[in-house]
């Protein structure tokens, strides 16, 4: 309902297996984007929250980034209020690169320069026409490589020396 002819050219992901998660004050949004992404064909895990009631956003984190991380996922979408606490702990999992993102240019550089492989969005931040459009642009960005590949080998090595 909210896509347009120009992010129908950008979205390729039918039957990429998606993880889901958000707080309480991600909740509503966390349902509209996985209606949103069910009816567009994608294969949806929800791990929660189930209602609006107060939760503690790091469980969801949690969830979502280990099976990211485990590769039973392809990618994963988190959402708290601001989706800041849920980012800093999804971005605590080895393997997972998690990027906060409320606008358009900067869902396609993560994607083109960060390989983010888990997306967080605050749900009192962004509306759900702006969220989409971040999430179909999001999931229909590859990866550039190159030049970003040699960082992403640094992130790697930092997060080896420090996880054990
Ligand atoms: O945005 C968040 C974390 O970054 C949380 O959603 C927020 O802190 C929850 O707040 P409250 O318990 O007052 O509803």
């Amino acid at each position: 309902m909210y896509r347009t002819e120009k992010m129908d050219a950008v979205v390729g992901g039918e039957g990429m297996k998606i993880a889901i998660g958000s707080d309480h004050g991600g909740y509503p949004l966390k349902e509209t984007i996985k209606e949103y992404l069910q009816n567009e064909g994608f294969d949806i895990k929800d791990f929660g929250t189930d209602s609006e009631a107060s939760c503690d956003y790091p469980e969801f984190a949690e969830g979502v980034g280990e099976a990211v991380a485990a590769g039973e996922y392809d990618r994963g979408i988190v959402i708290c209020g601001t989706g800041i606490g849920i980012s800093i702990a999804a971005n605590k999992i080895p393997g997972i690169r998690c990027a906060l993102v409320g606008d358009c240019f900067s869902a396609k550089a993560t994607r083109q320069h960060n390989d983010t492989n888990v997306l967080a969005l605050g749900g009192r931040v962004v509306g759900p026409g702006l969220a989409l459009e971040i999430v179909d642009i999001w999931l229909g960005t590859e990866f550039e490589g190159a030049r970003h590949q040699n960082r992403i080998d640094k992130i790697t090595s930092i997060e080896k020396k420090y996880c054990k």
